[in-house]
């Protein structure tokens, strides 16, 4: 499979590399986790790659699939091409003039910006830090994804008392910016399960992905030797990479936040149900020894984070 092009380096994490690929066949961009098939493809990885791609919304980096390479598991996924978030938080500032004065006119036991202060903090009474600590994440986290405060009344933007009101569980339900592109998983009622299907149709079934990361996880046939059963190979493996590779680069917008849709293309090969115990005899004439190797349990939450 000849899908992808790999077209340059653009960071490192724990567990591997992340690239910038072009798909061949509809010229969108994507980004690419490579993470070393074998013993690091733990629950942990699986569990992570899971959560991803039940992630659905127009803020949140949109998994596309996982593949294999003779040496790595692939995770693709948009790529978001507006640079790191850190940068971008040292270059807007830490604080606006009108921010700081409010934060500065709080009593002096209060530290932080009002709009992330848990509202028992604001009630002067005994607090439990760590409760505390959670909603100022929450805040936090929803200012990362939508840009502005939550409980922010339009009207009266510099009232920060209005976080002393907790709103109740079924209450956000109801809430507009709650109800506001819900991913279909999280939606309730009958039309959800509907929409629901025909969403599972259009990507990589949770089958697929988990027949994926489970290959991943085995030691890897190249390095006993072997040809491996894998997917993708080609321009995926990262051997293939060219460093003078002509590619222009130059034509690549990466001026935007997010420069590619979601697009599929087709899917990856039929995998071994994973519920069945994982038959390596039934994977690979390569194979060594079917017993090398454990069989990551499949057990993530389905759940919201
Ligand atoms: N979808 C993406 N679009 C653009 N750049 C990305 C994308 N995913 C990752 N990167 C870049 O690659 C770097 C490494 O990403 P990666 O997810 O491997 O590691 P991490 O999230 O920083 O840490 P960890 O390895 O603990 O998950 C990121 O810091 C970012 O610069």
């Amino acid at each position: 499979m000849e899908r992808y092009e790999i077209l340059r380096d653009i960071g490192s994490g724990n567990f591997g590399v992340a690239k910038l690929v072009r798909d061949k066949k509809t010229a969108e961009l994507y980004a690419v986790k490579f993470i070393d098939r074998g013993h690091k493809i733990d629950e942990h990885v699986q569990r992570e790659i899971m959560n991803h791609r039940s992630l659905k919304h127009p803020n949140i980096i949109r998994f596309k699939e996982v593949l294999l390479t003779p040496t790595h598991l692939a995770i693709v996924m948009e790529y978001a091409a507006g640079g790191e978030l850190f940068e971008r938080i040292c270059n807007a500032g830490r604080f606006s003039e009108d921010e700081s004065s409010v934060l500065h006119s709080q009593p002096k036991s209060t530290v932080g910006t009002p709009a992330y202060i848990a509202p028992e903090v604001f009630s002067r009474k005994e607090y439990d830090g760590k409760i505390a600590d959670v909603w100022s994440c929450g805040v936090t986290l929803y200012v990362m994804l939508v840009g502005a405060y939550p409980f922010e009344d339009a009207d009266d933007p510099r009232n920060f008392k209005k976080t002393i009101t907790r709103i109740t569980i079924p209450e956000i339900k109801r809430h507009a910016w709650f109800l506001k592109d819900l991913p279909i998983e999280f939606m309730e009622g009958e039309e959800a399960s509907l929409k629901m299907n025909s969403a599972d149709n259009e990507c990589q079934s949770v089958e697929e992905v988990l027949g994926v990361i489970q290959e991943a996880s085995k030691p890897t046939e190249l390095a006993k030797g072997g040809g491996g059963n894998y997917v993708g190979g080609g321009s995926m493996d990262l051997d293939d990479m060219d460093d003078d590779d002509d590619t222009d680069l130059d034509d690549i917008e990466t001026s935007g936040d997010f420069v590619c849709a979601f697009t599929m293309v087709d899917q990856s090969p039929n995998f071994t149900n994973i519920e069945q115990d994982y038959d390596l005899a039934t994977e690979s004439d390569n194979v060594e020894s079917p017993n090398d190797h454990a069989t990551i349990p499949y057990s993530y939450p389905e759940a919201p984070l």
